[in-house]
C-alpha cells in the first residue's frame, strides 16, 4: 500500500501522470517505489489507450537520489544482496525507460540527482526549469554515477560527462539544456498550463508531443560563471580529457597557476574530497560507456555496484552515507585514503563478475521492440 501513495496516479484521458509522493526525503526512491514506477510503465506500454506518460515529483525535489540509508544498513548488517535486488530493478527501469515506445515527459521542477536522473534523462523529454538544480553526487557519497549515467554522461559534449560526473557538479535548467540533459526550458509557472495541454495530446508521436512543449519554452541565457562558457569548456575537455584522475588533478592544477579562479579551485577541492575509488571507478566506467549501448552499460554498473556493496575492496559507501546523509558531517574518512593507494588492478576487479558467490547472477535485459542499435543489451 505505501507505494501506492508514494507515487500517485493521476489519469487523465489518454495520459499518465506520475508523482513521486516522498516531498520530506526529497522523493528519494524507495524499492517500493521503483517496483511500482516499472510495474506500472511495462503495463502503459501494453495498453494501447496510454499515449504518453508524465513523471514529475511533488515538493521542491523531482528526486534527491536513491533511498540510501536503508540499502547501507542491509550492507552494514551482512545483507548486501538486499541491495543487489534493489538495484537490480532499479536498472532495470532505467532500461525500460531508455527504449520505451512510448513518450514520457519529466518535468523537472527543483532537485535532480542520482537515480532521480536516471528516472528521467533517459526518457523522451526532459523539462527544466529555473528551480532545477541536477548534480551526480556520487563519488562524495563512495559510490560512482550509475543508474545507466556512463552510457548518458559519456555522450555529453567533449570531456563534460567526464567533469559533471567525476566532481558532482551542480548545473542549474540552462546549463542542463544547453549541454543536452533537458531537452527544453519552462518556467515553472508555466507548468500547469503547459500539462493541461499535454494532456490533449491523444498520441505517442514525439513531433506532436514536442509542438505543444515547444510553446511553453523559454530562452535561457548562462549564468554569468557557468561552466559551460567556451572558456571553460575549453580547460575542461584540456583536463578532464586526460587519461587518469591523478592527470586530470595535474591538468587543473598547472591550469590554476597559470590563470587562478574560482571555478578551478572549486573543481580541484571537489576532486580531492571525493572518495579516491569512486573517482577511479567513474572515470574507467564513463570512458567504458562511450562505447557501449545503454543497455550494456546497465548490466555493467550492475556488477560495479555489487562490488561496491560487497565491500571487499572499499567500504566507502558506508563512509559517505554516514558523513553526507546521517551524520551530516561532511568529512568522510576513505579507505583507500589516496588516489596512488587505489592501484589500477583494484580497479580492473570492480569489472568483474562477482565470483565465489553463490546465486549471484549478471544483470539480464530482455531484448525490446524498440531498442535502437546504440542502446541494444548484449552481453559484456
Ligand atoms: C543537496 C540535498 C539534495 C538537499 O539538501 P538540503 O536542501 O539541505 O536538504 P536535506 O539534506 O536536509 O534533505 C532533506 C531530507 O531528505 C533526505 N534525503 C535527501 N537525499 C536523500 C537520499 N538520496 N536518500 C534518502 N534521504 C535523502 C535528507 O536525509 C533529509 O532528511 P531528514 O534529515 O530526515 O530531514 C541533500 O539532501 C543531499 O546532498 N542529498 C544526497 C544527494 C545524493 O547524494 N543523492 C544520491 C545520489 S546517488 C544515488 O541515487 C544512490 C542511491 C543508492 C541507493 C542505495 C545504496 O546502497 C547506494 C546508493
Amino acid at each position: 500500500m505505501a507505494s501506492q501513495s508514494q507515487v500517485l496516479v493521476e489519469v487523465k484521458s489518454s495520459v499518465r501522470i506520475l508523482t513521486l509522493n516522498r516531498p520530506k526525503q526529497l522523493n528519494a526512491l524507495c524499492f517500493n517505489m521503483i517496483s511500482r514506477l516499472l510495474q506500472l510503465f511495462l503495463a502503459y506500454e501494453k495498453d494501447p489507450s496510454v499515449k504518453l506518460v508524465i513523471l514529475k515529483g511533488q515538493g521542491r525535489a523531482f528526486c534527491a537520489g536513491g533511498d540510501v540509508p536503508p540499502v547501507v544498513n542491509n550492507i552494514v548488517q551482512g545483507k548486501w544482496r538486499l541491495g543487489a535486488d534493489f538495484f537490480r530493478d532499479q536498472y532495470t527501469l532505467n532500461y525500460v525507460m531508455a527504449t520505451y515506445s512510448k513518450p514520457q515527459v519529466s518535468i523537472l521542477n527543483g532537485i535532480v540527482m542520482g537515480a532521480g536522473a536516471g528516472v528521467s534523462i533517459h526518457g523522451r523529454f526532459r523539462i527544466a526549469t529555473e528551480n532545477t538544480v541536477f548534480a551526480m553526487p556520487e563519488t562524495a557519497l563512495g559510490l560512482f554515477p550509475d543508474v545507466g549515467a556512463s552510457y548518458f554522461l559519456s555522450r555529453l559534449p567533449g570531456f563534460f560527462g567526464e567533469y559533471v560526473g567525476l566532481t558532482g557538479a551542480r548545473l542549474d535548467g540552462a546549463e542542463m539544456l544547453a549541454c543536452g540533459l533537458a531537452t527544453h526550458f519552462v518556467l515553472s509557472s508555466s507548468l500547469d498550463a503547459l500539462e493541461a495541454d499535454l494532456c490533449k495530446v491523444g498520441s505517442s508521436d514525439p513531433s506532436f508531443v514536442s509542438t505543444i512543449i515547444d510553446a511553453y519554452t523559454q530562452h535561457q541565457y548562462l549564468k554569468q560563471k557557468s561552466a559551460y562558457y567556451r572558456q571553460v569548456l575549453d580547460v575542461i575537455d584540456r583536463c578532464f580529457s586526460r587519461r587518469t584522475v591523478e592527470e586530470i588533478i595535474s591538468a587543473l592544477e598547472r591550469e590554476a597557476t597559470q590563470e587562478p579562479d574560482d571555478w578551478i579551485l572549486t573543481t580541484i577541492r571537489a576532486l580531492k574530497k571525493s572518495s579516491p575509488s569512486s573517482l577511479k571507478i567513474s572515470l574507467r566506467s564513463i570512458r567504458e560507456g562511450r562505447l557501449q549501448g545503454v543497455g550494456q552499460c546497465l548490466i555493467r554498473e550492475y556488477r560495479m555496484v555489487c562490488h561496491v556493496m560487497k565491500g571487499d575492496l572499499s567500504k566507502d559507501l558506508v563512509e559517505g552515507c554516514r558523513a553526507i546523509l546521517i551524520d551530516k558531517d561532511r568529512n568522510p574518512k576513505w579507505e583507500p585514503k589516496r588516489l596512488d593507494d587505489m592501484k589500477d588492478n583494484m580497479v580492473d576487479q570492480y569489472f568483474e563478475r562477482v565470483e565465489e558467490e553463490e546465486r549471484w547472477e549478471d544483470l539480464k535485459l530482455s531484448p525490446r521492440n524498440n531498442l535502437r542499435a546504440s542502446k541494444i543489451a548484449s552481453k559484456l
